[in-house]
């Protein structure tokens, strides 16, 4: 992918939050600048009370860190910053030292298309302060929008249960960027295609569409609009049918396929874009079939989510084929995910690691110390548990506990050795070098549909899902215990636990 040189101009460095460029000054002038940390970007909830996310965005992270570097431009817009007094806000002798910063860290990622779940980190990123902390900003920008937007995605294709899902956005999402990214991440989810063409091109993502209101309200009658497009289009039709009056326009849809088949063609479909959907699709349905077009399919859009398509579905609406935008790719009912980027270890002078706590009036807010790994365990294909571990914790094959890190009464006892298991977080770059070769879009895809057949239907249910066992190894239980009590016994100056 070339996002970022295609379309920013060969950097996006400087997007990230100011007061990142303010800490790594700082980091720099107090000598902290090349010590070593370890950084975990993770989420804390399930967007849209579901019980799954679908992790999405790496490519961009992947893109944006391989272009990472500071251009004369951007030096030269920091350089007139001024403090108070009039003079520089940085150091000329700190411009240099970005001027030459190359990017050299660690970083190790779930892969796009897999199934998540909160406090699991997406990403790890072990490197400098001043590195790791410029890129907090840009890292959640990426991971936070297409991971929510993959997931909406995954659960209207899970609704649609299997049916095909167009995906038609572009005109209601969050500016150019947003509706690109909400296109591949949409795609990624399981949609069938996008209607933006440029997603098209830049993400080798199918296009499709039908046509709009404007095209029949253009001729004279809705007859001529259909005929028109079946000149233009004989292998393409889907005619829409509900600018005036859907049963007439079923009538008429159904008037040009028999010309179409009279010329060896076959219409496609109709296209019903309001109105009661189960009603007019049960109607067009049984009128298709009775004209002898029963392989016709029926399309509907209008402002559809998984909660409308599932009620259609309940009602037995004859849709074949759904047309869903705005609530998709604005992610209408929660429009961010709420991921987090929290520094987890740091390196001492003597150069052992050493974990970290922040803590929080609420627990769910006290991060996981230490540098770690995720394994997910499978029985016969399926997904049972997920464990986060210290990563030079030796694992007991026979036999572990693993304990909820948001109640540590919730325990799950697993025998590593009687299951499958998969290591989720992936070496994406070490020291800076890429080593990690990114699967195309297709295999992102399938890769998303058969993570999710790994998880049991309860996992996935939209309303009210079933939670999936996530916890801390024993040790790294123990070792965030040890810590919060330490910490608290700092703050009060006194030795109550
Ligand atoms: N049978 C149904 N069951 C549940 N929801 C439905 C059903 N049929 C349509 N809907 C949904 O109800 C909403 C209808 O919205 P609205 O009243 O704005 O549309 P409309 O008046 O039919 O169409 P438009 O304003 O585009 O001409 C849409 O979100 C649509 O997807
Ligand atoms: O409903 P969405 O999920 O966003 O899908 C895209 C919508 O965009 C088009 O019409 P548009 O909304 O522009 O006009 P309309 O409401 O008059 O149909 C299309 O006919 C769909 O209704
Ligand atoms: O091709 C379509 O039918 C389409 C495209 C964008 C928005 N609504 C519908
Ligand atoms: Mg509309």
């Amino acid at each position: 992918m070339k996002i970022t040189k295609d379309l920013y101009q060969g950097s996006l460095t400087l997007l990230t939050d100011f007061y990142q460029l303010t800490m790594a000054y700082a980091y720099w002038k107090s000598g902290k600048g090349e010590q070593e940390a370890v950084f975990n970007l993770f989420f804390r909830k399930h967007p849209f009370q579901g019980g799954f996310t679908l992790a999405a965005g790496l490519d961009f992270v992947i893109d944006y860190l391989e272009n990472f570097k500071f251009k004369k431009e951007d030096l030269s817009y920091l350089g007139k910053m001024k403090v108070k007094d009039g003079s520089a806000l940085f150091e000329q002798d700190f411009l240099d030292y970005l001027e030459n910063l190359k990017f050299s860290c660690d970083i190790d990622a779930i892969e796009e298309g897999t199934v998540v779940f909160p406090n699991t980190p997406l990403i790890r990123v072990k490197g400098t302060l001043i590195q790791c902390q410029l890129l907090e900003t840009p890292l959640l920008n990426i991971i936070n929008f297409q991971t929510l937007i993959a997931t909406k995605a995954a659960r209207v294709n899970l609704a649609a249960k299997g049916e095909p899902v167009l995906e038609f956005g572009l005109r209601r999402a969050q500016g150019i960027d947003g509706a690109l990214a909400a296109s591949r991440a949409s795609y990624i989810g399981g949609c069938s295609s996008t209607s933006n063409v440029m997603a098209g091109k830049l993400f080798d993502i199918p296009v499709s569409g039908t046509h709009a209101h404007s095209w029949i309200m253009s001729f004279e009658t809705e007859l001529e609009a259909f005929e028109a497009y079946a000149d233009a289009f004989p292998d393409q039709c889907v005619f829409l049918v509900d600018t005036y009056d859907t049963t007439n326009g079923v009538r008429n849809a159904i008037k040009v396929g028999r010309i179409l088949r009279e010329k060896g063609k076959e219409m496609l479909g109709i296209r019903i874009d309001s109105g009661d959907l189960a009603y007019f699709s049960n109607k067009a349905r049984k009128m298709l079939d009775e004209a002898g077009f029963p392989d016709a399919k029926i399309v509907a859009s209008n402002d559809l989510d998984e909660h409308i398509i599932s009620s259609l579905k309940t009602q037995d609406a004859s849709i074949d084929v759904w047309g869903v935008g705005t609530k998709l790719v604005t992610a209408f009912d929660q429009p961010a995910l709420g991921a987090v980027y929290k520094l987890s270890a740091i390196k001492t002078e003597s150069g052992d690691w050493e974990p970290k706590i922040k803590l929080s009036q609420q627990s769910l807010k006290i991060n996981i110390p230490g540098a770690h790994r995720v394994r997910r365990y499978f029985t016969k294909g399926k997904a049972i548990a997920d464990m986060i571990y210290l990563e030079d914790q030796e694992i007991n094959e026979r036999g572990i506990v693993i304990i909820d890190p948001t109640d540590a009464t919730r325990r799950k006892r697993i025998m590593p050795a009687f299951y499958q298991e998969e290591e989720l977080l992936i070496s994406i770059f070490k020291a800076g070098k890429k080593i990690y070769k990114s699967p195309d879009i297709k295999q992102i895809r399938t890769r998303a549909q058969s993570q999710l057949e790994a998880f049991d239907p309860s996992h996935k249910r939209l309303v009210n899902p079933h939670l999936y066992p996530v916890g801390l190894e024993e040790n790294l239980h123990h070792l965030r215990m040890s810590l919060v009590l330490k910490a608290k016994n700092f703050e009060n100056g006194e030795n109550e636990s």
